[in-house]
């Protein structure tokens, strides 16, 4: 995918400068902060936006206005299209029929199946969308605003007893133990953070299935629909019985805390949490990542959280991932007593279809799907076959240091030999430091061979490129966004 013209990504930062001056800072974050620009060709600009849900909201209530200002920019502009970009989370197997019974849930009931709800957008947005649903008498906004105070479903599968162990989660597992426990309060928050897919939601919710069964007064959420209940209790006036609900729980969970936005909605956290903490009562977060890396964070809220224990889920190493397979075969057979996977082929799972929990299920879903609809038995050739696709993606793609320089030279409208010149102009160097940077990111070369690639510079040149672009990114929102956006290029 790429942006045409070199001035692209200019006139869309343009575009976007004038959209949060029309529509305000709430509004615009709350449908905007998630829209990229994929492509501007032909009159055609093309927007990506993660959700069906985002996209008809912006197409039914803001095309015109885009339509304007592109037009302001560009006059040759005529057509606006919205893309729904699937690349949120890694690629995943298809899900299983739902005639699979048990095995084809493993992968359908996912946590992350936000799809197009209003759990997508942020807390004014969605207590606009709750309001207008409310009005039109609309049920399929999936959640009411009436019922501030009750919690996602939890997935009976996601229980202790289902959890495997292995080096990369036992201080995790052993945490989420002792709080479900319920025994004296020693860390609080307790706050885990893993990448996707590996067991964050599955120990959040064995936890709290564990204390609702021992009779504590449990409430599950995750971040966007705390946001949503909170901004929905603002409209219906009921912020205050919301409030005082939320302080009498013994044990609250939020889920995938890198999405809380909106700063009323943070204070409001911060303000629970205190609540929480200070009344002994125990609280969990999880996130993709660690508390100092939450960037649209408040400090305070931060820091609050650093306060109790963060513990972090790593990669599953081929032990693991071999038991969780081996698990996942036991809890299959229970619906299928004939199905068998012969260990050959759990091993070959195990090893190349690396990443995570949820890629593992993906692939066994997989197998089993096929063994079902096939009457095929599940052998070595079939399970290359059928697997293909999944073990080439779990490979990392190889990219070459000459297409990093020519997507760059293209993006920044810089030529291949200024690239790798000595000027030093501001509008050469910033493009050179990001290319040595994503050629540090995308590819194994080493730093030397790196700088040998861009004009014969010494690795010293390249390890400052490095740290400057990667200081900048985590400073400027707007260079991190690029910078994903010349990966997605080259990654495509
Ligand atoms: N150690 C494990 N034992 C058993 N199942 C696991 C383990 N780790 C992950 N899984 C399974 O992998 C799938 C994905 O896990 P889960 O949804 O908990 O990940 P997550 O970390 O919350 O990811 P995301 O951030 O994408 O929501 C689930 O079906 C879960 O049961």
């Amino acid at each position: 995918m790429q942006v045409q013209e070199a001035g692209g990504s200019e006139q869309w930062k343009r575009v976007k400068k004038q959209l949060r001056a029309e529509l305000g800072d709430d509004v615009f974050t709350s449908w905007f902060a998630r829209v990229d620009l994929e492509e501007h060709q032909d009159g055609t600009v093309r927007l990506s936006v993660p959700t069906r849900f985002l996209k008809q909201w912006i197409q039914n209530n803001y095309n015109d206005q885009l339509m304007g200002l592109w037009q302001r920019e560009c006059d040759d502009v005529h057509r606006i299209e919205l893309t729904v970009r699937g690349a949120i989370r890694p690629r995943q197997a298809p899900v299983v029929k739902p005639s699979l019974a048990a095995p084809a849930n493993v992968a359908a009931v996912q946590p992350d199946a936000r799809g197009d709800t209003l759990a997508d957008v942020s807390p004014v947005a969605r207590a606009q969308a709750a309001t207008a649903a409310l009005g039109r008498g609309d049920s399929n906004t999936g959640d009411s605003a009436r019922d501030v105070l009750q919690g996602a479903a939890l997935d009976p599968k996601y229980t202790f007893d289902t959890f495997v162990e292995g080096e990369s989660n036992n201080l995790a597992l052993a945490a989420a133990r002792q709080v479900a426990s319920g025994g004296a309060v020693t860390f609080n928050p307790l706050y885990l953070h893993a990448s996707v897919g590996l067991g964050k939601t599955h120990l959040m919710q064995a936890v709290a299935a564990k204390a609702r069964a021992s009779g504590r007064k449990v409430l599950y959420l995750t971040a966007e629909h705390f946001m949503y209940k909170f901004v929905a209790a603002l409209k219906s006036q009921s912020a205050l019985a919301f409030k005082d609900t939320l302080r009498t729980i013994d044990l609250l969970l939020i889920d995938d805390m890198q999405f809380l936005h909106g700063k009323q909605v943070q204070q409001e956290f911060c303000h629970t949490l205190n609540a929480l903490i200070d009344g002994a009562r125990q609280v969990i977060v999880a996130a993709d990542r660690a508390p100092s890396e939450l960037d649209t964070l408040d400090d305070r809220v931060r820091s609050r959280l650093s306060g109790g224990l963060v513990v972090g889920i790593q990669e599953p190493d081929f032990v693991l991932r071999r038991n969780i397979l081996t698990s996942r075969v036991e809890q299959a057979r229970k619906s299928y007593p004939q199905f068998d996977v012969p260990d050959g082929v759990l091993d070959y799972i195990a090893r190349h279809v690396a990443s995570s929990g949820r890629d593992l299920e993906g692939a066994l879903n997989r197998l089993i799907a096929h063994n079902q609809l096939t009457n095929q038995p599940i052998t070595q050739e079939m399970a290359e076959m059928t697997l293909r696709d999944l073990v080439r993606s779990s490979e990392p793609r190889r990219v070459k240091i000459e297409d990093i320089q020519r997507v760059v030279s293209k993006h920044y409208n810089v030529t291949k030999a200024d690239l790798l010149s000595a000027r030093r102009t501001r509008t050469i160097v910033r493009p050179r430091q990001i290319a040595m940077y994503l050629a540090k990111v995308m590819t194994p070369r080493s730093l030397p061979e790196i700088g040998r690639r861009f004009g014969n510079r010494d690795h010293t040149t390249v390890l400052h490129a490095v740290r400057k672009i990667e200081e900048m990114a985590r400073a400027d929102y707007a260079l991190a966004q690029e910078l994903e956006l010349l990966k997605r290029m080259l990654d495509a």
